[in-house]
């Protein structure tokens, strides 16, 4: 890959991401050494500034950043680092450095979820229920989506609003069950209404 060190100081930020959530979990500095010992090890090492000299995050705490993917931007001088992070990546004790990203925007776990169905998909191990919806097949998965709708409606108009963020929940499971099913993603539909989102839209 070509990086371009020359343009601060023999250094590039690396953005790191979970692989599996797709929070941006901190932001280090790499000089052609850090990265070098990163592509060999596999672990995140970052250059410290304020050290000045190597860091390979985790190797006190533990908490290693293992890479699942490093991509280069549009201009090669900066890094988008996918990782797999064993355990907390900040040194408060939370996930991000910007604390913890599930809780401040729980949407980001439903591209978290839909990894996990995909992969329950993949494997189909005994004892899932994911597993048995997948293997009872397509009408059973669009049935339980109907079912589920129907019951998230009927605590709208009778229930409580508890009950109805419950339903709703098994709702939004089944249906991400059903998309898996079809090799589709929750960030499709999303998609679908970002493009929606537009005042010329409903004219087409
Ligand atoms: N979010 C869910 C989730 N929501 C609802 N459900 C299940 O969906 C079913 C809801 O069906 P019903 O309310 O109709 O209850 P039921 O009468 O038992 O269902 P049926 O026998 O009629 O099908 C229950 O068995 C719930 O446990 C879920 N099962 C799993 N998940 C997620 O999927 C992950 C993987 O689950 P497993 O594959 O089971 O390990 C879990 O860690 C969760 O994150």
């Amino acid at each position: 890959m070509e990086i371009d060190f020359g343009k601060m100081n023999g250094l590039v930020p690396a953005i790191i991401q979970d692989a599996s959530t797709k929070n941006v979990l901190m932001l280090g500095f790499m000089n052609k050494e850090a990265y070098d010992k990163t592509v060999e090890t596999k672990k995140v090492t970052f250059y410290s500034r304020s050290r000045n000299c190597l860091w390979t995050k985790g190797e006190t705490s533990g908490n290693f950043l293992n890479i699942v993917s490093i991509e280069n931007d549009c201009d090669n001088d900066t890094l988008l680092i996918k990782v797999n992070p064993e355990g907390p990546v900040c040194h408060k004790g939370t996930d991000t450095c910007w604390g913890e990203s599930n809780e401040k925007n729980p949407l980001l776990f439903l591209t978290f979820l839909q990894d996990f169905i995909n992969k329950r998909h993949e494997e189909m191990p005994e004892g899932s229920y994911t597993t048995s919806l997948f293997k009872d097949g397509l009408n059973r998965m669009a049935q339980k989506v109907g079912e589920e709708a129907l019951e998230a409606v009927i605590e709208a108009v009778n229930g409580t609003d508890e009950r109805l963020v419950y339903e709703a929940s098994d709702m939004l499971y089944h249906l991400i069950v059903l998309l898996a099913s079809k090799g589709l993603r929750i960030e499709d539909v999303a998609a679908e209404l970002q493009k929606r989102h537009d005042p010329n839209w409903h004219k087409h």
